[in-house]
């Protein structure tokens, strides 16, 4: 699922195909145009800024656009949403783009990118999106999210690690993993228990489109916290994210 990282070939920006006919039922109407844009983007400054590996350009829509719009239906409404790993937006900017009423934190270490993300986010005009550089434990103790995702940045028990700290309460991980996740959510398992999470339940969203042969399904592991009520999140600071109702409770934005 990863899209190239930086040590793949430099080559030139590919074609991008013209967006297959499904992209109007994963994103609306009035959001389309950012899409087209932010997939322009992709193809031409990702690839040519080594953000995106040049083979993925041919597959941008289905495997990465369409594929991180389907996660949106899975976002609570008016949902704070932190992406960790966020690479060139997916699915952060994605979700951002498709639900303009949830707010996005971007979290991601490296500079070249997250100087493509503010780039992104200044020319589509996005209002919704805030750019984080740093790994995501440098975000614990600052802030809470409803929703915690992730896409192609590191194994689940990794992951639950460096993610879980982020998830507010009553919120919930969203780990994009397609075929593998029986697999990590077995390998994770006791580290899921130490932590404090639920049973990891395994979801599959788009099965209506994918029924139709427009789309592949995508597979997410979600993860909560087993006894909300006894959360104890490591706060630096004064704030206490508990109680500071639904949502993010702290906002950086650091301009590289
Ligand atoms: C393979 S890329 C995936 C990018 C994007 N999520 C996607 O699906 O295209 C993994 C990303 O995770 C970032 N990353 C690695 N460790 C991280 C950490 N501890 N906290 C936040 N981001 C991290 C990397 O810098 C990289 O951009």
């Amino acid at each position: 699922m990863s899209p190239g990282p930086d040590d793949e070939d430099r080559a030139g920006p590919g074609v991008l195909p013209a967006p297959p006919a499904v992209l109007a039922e994963v994103f609306s109407a009035d959001r389309l145009p950012l899409v087209l844009e932010y997939a322009e983007l992709l193809a031409t400054d990702g690839v040519v800024r080594g953000l995106i590996g040049p083979r993925e350009t041919p597959r941008l829509w289905e495997r990465h656009l369409i594929n991180c719009g389907l996660l949106a239906a899975a976002l609570p409404a008016d949902a704070s949403v932190a992406d960790v790993g966020s690479g060139a937006g997916l699915p952060g900017l994605v979700l951002a783009i498709a639900r303009p009423d949830v707010r996005v934190t971007l979290i991601e270490p490296l500079l070249r990118r997250t100087t493509f993300l503010e780039e992104v986010v200044d020319r589509l005009g996005l209002t919704n999106v805030t750019v984080v550089r740093g790994r995501a434990d440098a975000v614990h103790g600052t802030a809470t999210f409803d929703v915690v995702t992730a896409r192609a940045v590191a194994a689940l028990d990794k992951l639950a690690t460096w993610c879980m700290p982020l998830v507010a309460p009553e919120g919930a991980l969203l780990a994009m993993k397609g075929t593998s996740a029986e697999d990590e959510v077995a390998a994770a398992r006791p580290v899921l228990d130490r932590l404090g999470c639920t049973p990891a339940v395994i979801e599959e969203l788009g099965r209506e489109l994918a029924a139709e042969g427009a789309v592949e399904p995508i597979r997410i592991v979600r993860l909560s916290w087993a006894d909300p009520a006894r959360v104890s999140l490591p706060l630096r600071g004064q704030r206490d994210p508990r109680g500071s109702g639904r949502g993010a409770t702290k906002k950086k934005r650091r301009k590289s």
